[in-house]
């Protein structure tokens, strides 16, 4: 066997970012650099910066008006107005004119009495300065306008401009290679092979850089070849601050970074408590860090915004502001290890008040727990998780007003839930869904445990072959409910394009892969009946065990995963090229409970659903029928 990186012991979190950062410190170099201060927004400055020019630069009027000399105002009054001559006595002014020797006071052209062009009527004498903006009022040349480390904003650009300056020393953005290894790896547009990755993490590094103020550099993709890593590296080093090699982290028979990274400077750190994103590389290599992150996109992800982005920010001069924390109930049994410290991808939504924390799922593959995220809860090293229903410290990716005016769905999977998802805002601007999948009976117990505003779901009714309301009375016998009609949809056997098994239905599941859904999920509810049905038991069923979260994931596994059969919806059939065998029609509601059915962004629901827009859009995806969306039946 080839050589692996075997590694038993990580580094907690803390201790490995303060070690890093203190040898990172010490060996980099700040640049700075003078920039255009119009095209300085969001850079950071190097150095306090002073005015130039006093604002204003001379006395200046501030009104409309006349210009006059406060002693000879004096004495006049309602009763005895005074009368003044221009030229003589006054000089018209407009707001910003200079104020000149020997006028001091400006009386607004509100308090005159027009006699003639010449000739106006005073009814109050003035004080000295009376609408005067003194030089310097607002800037004295000389004086500070900017700190150091100050990221600068628009308002800050109006007043440097205000004092005379035109340029501005920054920190210079710091350049930051990205080297992407494996040999299996392809860019982006290329068609991949069989076993081919495609690289998506260097287009997110070098927008993360970005994001932060550093300059992405890309470098091609290098196959996994010691040689090859090295020299890239090298090159990287000698022209960025920062590297960033991604991929090869952890102990594959061709996890070449450590190994290159030793040979050509120092790694301090190999392995991190932290999870997803253990096997994080911390390295230096002439007097450059150099970071070598995980393949998978959440642990580099992960890693990158705990361990690249505050060397970024080192460079930059300033730190960026820290996402907001927030206490929120936890949905569900989350169990960690003390091995690490953990970072749960959330969807967070508020519901009767209180926030509320439904974790995504865990993998490190998942990338898009990441773009489904609106939090994500860190559970610390020294906890072994939390229960459902307790508080946790939840840090919001999304602003929290967003997150108030989020309908939160938890409950079976349909396509519909992404067409609402889509056509929410549209219709209602800033109002948005957001649906967890759960299956049926899970999602009626989050509802059931005010985690959720709607839950949607398709339960048969054994006895009386009525969808839904049986299972809403049983399980919640003394609340009010109702339930929002969805659709109708087609359920059916997903196989193969063409059947090339010649599948009828579920009394020729015997015999083929399977794939199932998850337990509680209606469509799983409904297969059990059938089967039963039809004196089949689960054991006869190759696959019976295979769980699938969705009908897309389901239909997925029977298009390229090498099952032959799925029950799903005639739209993941279709949307994915698949035959299907209809078995029945069922009804997708969401349940909901009464009070709730007033909330404004409940009514905006009931109207998405009524919408012609939401009824071509279902109708395009076939086997659907819509009479009842929207229609509410009080339970
Ligand atoms: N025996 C062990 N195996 C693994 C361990 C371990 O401790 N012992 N750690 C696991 C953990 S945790 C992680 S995280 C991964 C890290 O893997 P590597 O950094 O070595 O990455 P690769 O094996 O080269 O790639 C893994 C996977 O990542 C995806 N990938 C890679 N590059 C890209 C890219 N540029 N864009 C998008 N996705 C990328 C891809 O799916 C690769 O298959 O190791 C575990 N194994
Ligand atoms: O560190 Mo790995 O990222 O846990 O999957």
């Amino acid at each position: 066997m080839e050589k692996r990186n075997l590694y038993l012991h990580t580094t907690p979190v803390e201790e490995a970012k303060e070690r890093y950062y203190r040898a990172v410190k010490e060996c980099i170099s700040i640049r700075t650099e003078e920039i255009p201060v119009d095209r300085s927004l969001g850079r950071v400055t190097a150095e306090a910066v002073y005015a130039r020019l006093c604002s204003p630069l001379f006395n200046a009027s501030a009104m409309d008006g006349i210009a006059v000399e406060a002693k000879k105002t004096r004495g006049a009054s309602e009763e005895h107005p005074l009368v003044l001559r221009r030229g003589e006595d006054f000089q018209v002014v407009d707001t910003g004119d200079p104020i000149r020797e020997p006028y001091d006071a400006v009386i607004m052209a509100e308090d005159l009495l027009e006699i003639d062009e010449d000739t106006v009527q005073i009814m109050a004498a003035v004080a000295p300065w009376n609408h005067i903006r003194p030089i310097g009022e607002d800037i004295v040349a000389g004086e500070m306008l900017l700190p150091g480390h100050h990221r600068i904003r628009p308002v800050d650009i109006g007043v440097l401009l205000g004092g005379g300056i035109l340029q501005v020393r920054v920190h210079a953005s710091p350049s930051v290679g990205i080297i992407p290894t494996g040999t299996e790896m392809i860019p982006p547009g290329q068609e991949p092979e069989d076993g081919q990755i495609i690289d998506s993490n260097s287009g997110m590094f070098a927008a993360l850089v970005q994001q932060y103020g550093g300059e992405p550099d890309r470098f091609p993709i290098i196959h996994d070849d010691y040689e090859k890593i090295r020299e890239t590296v090298k090159e990287a080093v000698s022209r960025d601050d920062l590297v960033i090699v991604n991929a090869g982290s952890s102990a594959g028979t061709e996890d070449y970074t450590v190994h290159v990274l030793r040979e050509l400077g120092e790694v301090l750190i190999h392995g991190v408590a932290i999870k997803p994103g253990k096997p994080v590389i911390l390295a230096i290599v002439d007097h450059k860090p150099v970071i070598g992150l995980p393949g998978y996109p959440v642990s580099a992800y992960i890693d990158f915004e705990t361990f690249v982005k505050p060397v970024i920010e080192l460079f930059t001069g300033s730190s960026l502001k820290a996402r907001p924390l927030e206490q929120a109930v936890i949905s569900k049994r989350l169990v960690s290890s003390l091995k690490h410290k953990e970072y749960v991808r959330v969807k967070v939504g508020e519901v009767n008040g209180r926030l509320v924390a439904s974790p995504l799922a865990r993998g490190a593959a998942a990338a898009t727990s990441l773009v489904k995220a609106d939090g994500v809860c860190i559970i610390d090293q020294n906890l072994e998780g939390y229960e459902a229903g307790e508080q946790v410290q939840v840090e919001l990716w999304r602003p929290k007003d967003e997150i108030r005016h989020t309908i939160v769905s938890v409950g079976s999977h349909d396509l519909i839930m992404d067409f609402l998802a889509d056509l929410l805002p549209d219709l209602f601007p800033g109002v948005h869904l957001s649906s967890t999948h759960v299956g049926s009976m899970a999602g009626l117990m989050a509802l059931k445990r005010g985690e959720a505003h709607i839950a949607p779901t398709h339960l048969l009714d054994e006895e009386t072959g009525v969808y839904n309301i049986a299972y809403l009375k049983r399980i919640f016998p003394d609340r009010e409910m109702a339930l929002i009609k969805g659709v109708s949809r087609i359920q059916g056997l997903m196989v193969k394009k063409g059947n090339p098994k010649g599948i009828r239905g579920v009394e020729d599941l015997p015999g083929c892969r399977y794939a199932n859904r998850q337990r509680g999920a209606g469509t799983r509810v409904l297969l059990d009946h059938l089967l039963k049905q039809a004196g089949i038991r689960p054991e006869q069923i190759e696959g019976y065990e295979l769980e699938a979260a969705t009908h897309m994931a389901a239909a997925a596994l029977v298009k390229d995963g090498g099952v032959d059969a799925a029950m799903g919806i005639y739209a993941a059939a279709k949307a994915m090229d698949l035959s299907f065998i209809e078995v029945g029609e069922e009804e997708y509601d969401f349940a909901i409970e009464r009070k709730n059915l007033e909330l404004p962004f409940i009514q905006d629901f009931i109207q998405a659903l009524q919408s012609e827009q939401f009824k071509s859009r279902v109708k395009e995806a076939g086997g659907y029928g819509t009479e009842n969306a929207g229609k509410i039946i009080l339970i």
